[in-house]
């Protein structure tokens, strides 16, 4: 008799099965399988989650090394975050326990618990009776969980990717960072015209700070990420992210290097720290407000405070703001560029605004990635800021850009790990359609950089030999790739120009040039010309070349031009990096004094010299003599600062500009 496992014979004689008992008493006992461990239901459902082994036997080791218990060390912790917390209506802080509220389970932290910490079963609304659960640390897996079950807008891909919405913001606000003046600050940092450092005062920034710890605390549970900054391990910074959303919290473990379970537990107190209050408004009647958004940067508390936005790009690049001022007080440069490095180890940075193709260009499969937007360079080479990469996904595509695509999926022995940011996806397929601007056109993906498969782990590198300026060009007249000498270099990293397309609003044709210097203005501290100095410094000592690509438009400028063809940029960049460029025959630009090659294999040489692929040539002048005019006029609040130890430089850099 053909039967399955539960005796429910599968060729039934009448119309329904007849459950066929055995003959001991009329009790079943043909269950095939072992019966499971538990007694209850509750019971199972705890065999289902097995305990993290600790790290550090519990036992410790005897003499030098000697380690503190286990609950000693996660008293310690926790008494880190408390004193992270701690407010005025909570003098000493919060009480702070670890777990999520909503379970029993207190296994959400990955460290084994060999003591029951008993949380409060009614919820008391008082702040300074009220405990705040801390989620420290937790994994992808966790992560993901925790956005599925409570931040609404939170779906997995088919792909295997988090996405997610960041609210009303999907890009930075840099008019409402605020950065604190003090006797210090006042001498260090660069204020005034084109600074992005907008002042606050130290009262204004504790008033702030007091609400957004207030919102945290109010809260049942937050979300503490203790990880680090910086490749260069005699220079890391530990970072600690307190924020409200799992999405935050795994942002930044994707972006921010992650500590082994051993650097965890001895990471001690944090060298910096972030608030992220981004659900809550600030209060637009505080002094130096002028909007419910605020991001205000403390270096002497060394905290950063965020209220009314969520976009989650702006922790990185806060702590990018951070770096800008702390590197070069060690005497290494900060960089806003992506890396790469060749199979001889031939290392290339690409300098470059938001769009222009840092992210992209970088990602090579024929190189090792370092990283794809924040490095230093100190005496010892260049190293990656980041753990994770950032990249625009608008029309992302499989063959254009084959190692972001495969990025965006579970990753090779780890767990499904990544955010994706405002993108728009099939409700039932869950594919993503990356080519949908409905929520906005700053898309985003992000992942730790070991999803990228040639990464250079651990991401730091030699010296560069090329410096590649990218400039995003909207208005069609600078040469795809031109050769720049030490002064041009200086002089174009200053100007830090491309051109903002008006995007997809009609009405608006013309394209919008921007200057940001050192291609970062919204991140630097210092005034432009310091870190100006040190790359000169630098490329001089180390033998680089400077190179000048335009991943914008060609043949007239955008609405009548196309964007240069990202395989063409690509056959630039191997250029480039095999040395073969150097060698090129060369000629002079007009006005920019540019110097542009006659050939490079795999590209069109008629593209090459702008002026031929304008069909209105009159038309090709006149744009070009306005972008002229831009840079020169972008350059005046720079002519009377002096670069390097004489003047020699100076003058050069300042005649390396557009003539005419
Ligand atoms: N010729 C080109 N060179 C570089 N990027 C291009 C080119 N044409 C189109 N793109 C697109 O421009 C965008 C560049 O963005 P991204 O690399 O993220 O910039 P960044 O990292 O500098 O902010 C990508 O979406 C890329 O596909
Ligand atoms: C995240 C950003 O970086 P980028 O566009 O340079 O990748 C940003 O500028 O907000
Ligand atoms: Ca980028
Ligand atoms: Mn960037």
């Amino acid at each position: 008799m053909a039967a399955n496992g539960n005796g429910v014979s599968t060729t039934p004689k009448s119309p329904l099965a007849r459950i066929q008992t055995q003959k001991n008493g009329g009790i079943c006992h043909d269950d095939s399988g072992k019966p499971v461990k538990a007694q209850t239901i509750d019971e199972l459902h705890s065999l289902q989650r097995k305990r993290s082994a600790p790290t550090t036997p519990l036992d410790g080791v005897q003499g030098a090394f000697a380690t503190i218990s286990e609950d000693e060390r996660q008293r310690q912790q926790l008494q880190s975050i408390s004193a992270s917390l701690a407010s005025l209506t909570r003098g000493t802080g919060p009480k702070v326990v670890r777990g999520d509220p909503a379970g029993k389970v207190q296994s959400v932290s990955h460290v084994a618990h060999h003591h029951h910490i008993e949380a409060p079963t009614i919820s008391v609304s008082d702040s300074s009776l009220k405990f705040t659960h801390v989620l420290y640390n937790l994994s992808p897996a966790e992560l993901y969980e925790q956005a599925i079950k409570y931040e609404k807008g939170s779906f997995i891909t088919s792909t295997g990717a988090l996405a997610t919405l960041s609210g009303a913001k999907t890009g930075r606000s840099p008019r409402d960072k605020r950065v604190v003046i003090d006797d210090t600050t006042q001498d260090e940092l660069w204020w005034g015209k084109g600074s992005p450092n907008i002042e606050m005062d130290e009262h204004t920034f504790m008033v702030n700070r007091e609400r957004a710890v207030d919102y945290l605390n109010s809260l049942d549970k937050v979300f503490v990420n203790d990880q680090f900054l910086n490749w260069d391990p005699q220079n890391r910074i530990k970072v600690r992210i307190v924020s409200a959303r799992a999405y935050h919290s795994l942002f930044m473990h994707n972006m921010c290097i992650r500590p082994t379970p051993e650097e965890l537990e001895n990471f001690g107190t944090p060298d910096f720290t972030i608030y992220n209050a981004g659900q809550f408004p600030c209060n637009r009647y505080t002094h130096y407000m002028t909007s419910s958004t605020s991001i205000d940067l403390n270096l002497a508390r060394r905290e950063m405070v965020i209220l009314g936005t969520q976009y989650a790009g702006e922790m990185k690049k806060g702590l990018f703001s951070v770096m800008h001022y702390l590197m070069p007080m060690r005497q290494i440069l900060s960089l806003h560029s992506g890396c790469n490095m060749g199979k001889d180890g031939d290392v290339a940075l690409f300098f470059g605004l938001s769009g222009t193709g840092k992210t992209t260009l970088s990602t090579d499969h024929n190189r090792y990635l370092i990283g794809d937007d924040e490095h230093c360079w100190s005496d010892n080479g260049v190293s990656n800021i980041e753990g994770g990469c950032y990249a625009k996904c608008i029309d992302l595509s499989r063959d254009k850009e084959p190692d972001i695509w495969n990025a965006i999926k579970f990753g090779t022995g780890e767990i499904l790990s990544l955010v994706l940011e405002n993108v728009v996806f099939d409700e039932h397929s869950r594919e993503v359609d990356y080519g949908d601007k409905s929520v906005t056109e700053n898309t985003r993906a992000a992942y730790p950089i070991e999803f990228i498969p040639n990464a250079k782990i651990p991401c730091v590198g030699p010296h560069p030999k090329n410096v590649i300026l990218l400039a995003c060009d909207a208005f069609g007249v600078l040469p795809p790739v031109s050769k720049l000498s030490l002064a041009q270099t200086m002089y174009h990293f200053i100007s830090g120009y491309t051109a903002l397309v008006a995007g997809t609003e009609d009405g608006i044709k013309e394209p919008t040039a921007t200057f940001s210097a050192c291609f970062g203005a919204a991140f630097i501290m210092l005034h432009p010309t310091k870190y100006a100095a040190m790359l000169a410094e630098k490329m001089q000592k180390h033998g680089a070349t400077g190179w000048l690509v335009n991943t914008g438009w060609s043949g007239g400028s955008y609405g009548s031009g196309n964007r240069i063809k990202l395989p063409y940029t690509r056959k630039i960049i191997d250029a480039i990096h095999s040395g073969s460029l150097l060698n090129a025959t060369y000629h002079k630009t007009e006005v920019f004094g540019l110097d542009i090659p006659t050939e490079i294999e795999g590209v069109p040489s008629e593209i090459l010299h702008p002026e031929n692929t304008w069909a209105d040539k009159k038309a090709y002048k006149e744009t070009l003599l306005k972008l002229a005019g831009l840079f020169k006029k972008n350059f005046e609040t720079f002519t009377n600062h002096k670069i390097g130890k004489d003047n020699k430089l100076t003058e050069e850099i300042l005649a390396a500009g557009p003539n005419f």
